[in-house]
């Protein structure tokens, strides 16, 4: 899959293409919907490529930092993603106050025909794009009258629910990991590189493999979870019981973070390596214990519970 950072990275003998356009964040079944059509509205007229063009930071990032959404993907998970749901190339939009300021019609002959020769774009019904938002699905269908493309609003409700990011971003908030499995069709997952701790997992009989939550990504609210973390140096996937917080039995000042602890082992060595947590269920909400004693009592019923999710 070709991924271009910039309009000047698209080759400039590209053929005709299908277009797609959104923040694709999570890429959730209703993405995988909208790309689905994208796929057919190709297949139909005889393109081979399609393009999703996504954006980089989030526009609400650059527009409305305070109001800006926690974010579900990495731009590299989500090409990662885009590549799975079918996509052949994604053209990642540099966000800023410059392309803010285009208006839909200047955004539609740079990107879409200038750049990505359009035949046809594909993008849900409730698609708004240009300065203050003012083009939608009707702005594209007048636009391409005399520019030579195809328009198809994909409808919302064209599955079962109507999915969203905001929706999968409310399951992560109330630790509804299951909830958001449900609308991203796969577990949420979180990756990182393992960190060292305070040393007292081992100590307490449950080593626990810890990667910080960057502040501008969503996670799980506190609480403890069943869920696998995958080595992704190797491959390797183990059952874990995980641990989402600030350890507040333990009172210390430190960031969120999110610690596994690999079921029935004691002889793993991962500090230093990129691991993948993904989100099966959720167990508890987060308890701050009187003592270590309490917790770590609980900890076995955890552990106990996540062995049952996992089998
Ligand atoms: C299954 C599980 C449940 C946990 N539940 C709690 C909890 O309810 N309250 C809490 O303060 N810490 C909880 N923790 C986090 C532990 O406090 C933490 O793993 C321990 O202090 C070791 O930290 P370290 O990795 O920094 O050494 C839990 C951890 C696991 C693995
Ligand atoms: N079953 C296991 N699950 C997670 N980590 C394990 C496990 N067994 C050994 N480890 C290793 O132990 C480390 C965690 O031990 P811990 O005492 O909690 O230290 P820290 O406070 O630095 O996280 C992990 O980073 C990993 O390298």
């Amino acid at each position: 899959m070709q991924i271009w950072r910039d309009v000047d990275d698209v080759p400039a003998d590209l053929g005709r293409t299908v277009v797609s356009i959104g923040n694709f964040d999570g890429v959730h079944l209703g993405h995988a919907h909208v790309l689905r059509e994208a796929r057919a509205t190709a297949t139909r007229l005889g393109i081979d490529t399609v393009v999703a063009v996504t954006f980089d930071p989030h526009p609400m990032a650059v527009l409305r930092p305070d109001h800006a959404p926690p974010t579900l993907t990495s731009i590299h998970t989500r090409a990662r993603l885009l590549e799975a749901a079918g996509v052949d190339a994604i053209l990642v939009v540099g966000f800023d106050r410059e392309i803010a300021s285009w208006s839909p019609e200047e955004f539609i002959d740079r990107i879409l025909v200038g750049a990505l020769h359009a035949g046809a774009v594909v993008v849900g019904a409730n698609f708004r794009f240009g300065a203050k938002a003012a083009g939608e699905v009707a702005t594209l269908v007048d636009a391409g009258a005399t520019r030579d493309f195809e328009t198809v609003g994909v409808p919302l409700d064209g599955g079962p629910q109507v999915w969203s990011s905001t929706y999968v971003r409310q399951c992560l908030a109330t630790g509804d990991v299951a909830g958001a499995a449900e609308a991203l069709g796969r577990a949420f997952t979180v990756r990182g590189t393992v960190v060292e701790g305070d040393k007292r997992g081992r100590e307490m009989g449950y080593p626990t493999a810890n990667v910080p939550i960057p502040p501008v990504d969503a996670a799980p609210a506190d609480g403890v979870y069943a869920g696998w973390l995958t080595r992704l140096d190797t491959g390797e996937r183990f059952p874990a019981a995980i641990s989402v917080g600030t350890n507040p039995t333990f009172d210390g000042e430190r960031d969120r973070r999110v610690e596994s602890y690999v079921l029935d082992r004691d002889d793993l060595e991962l500090y230093g390596v990129e691991v993948e947590v993904a989100f099966v269920d959720r167990l508890r909400g987060m308890v701050k214990f009187e003592g270590m004693e309490a917790l770590i009592e609980t900890m076995h019923d955890d552990v106990r519970r996540a062995r049952q999710v996992l089998a």
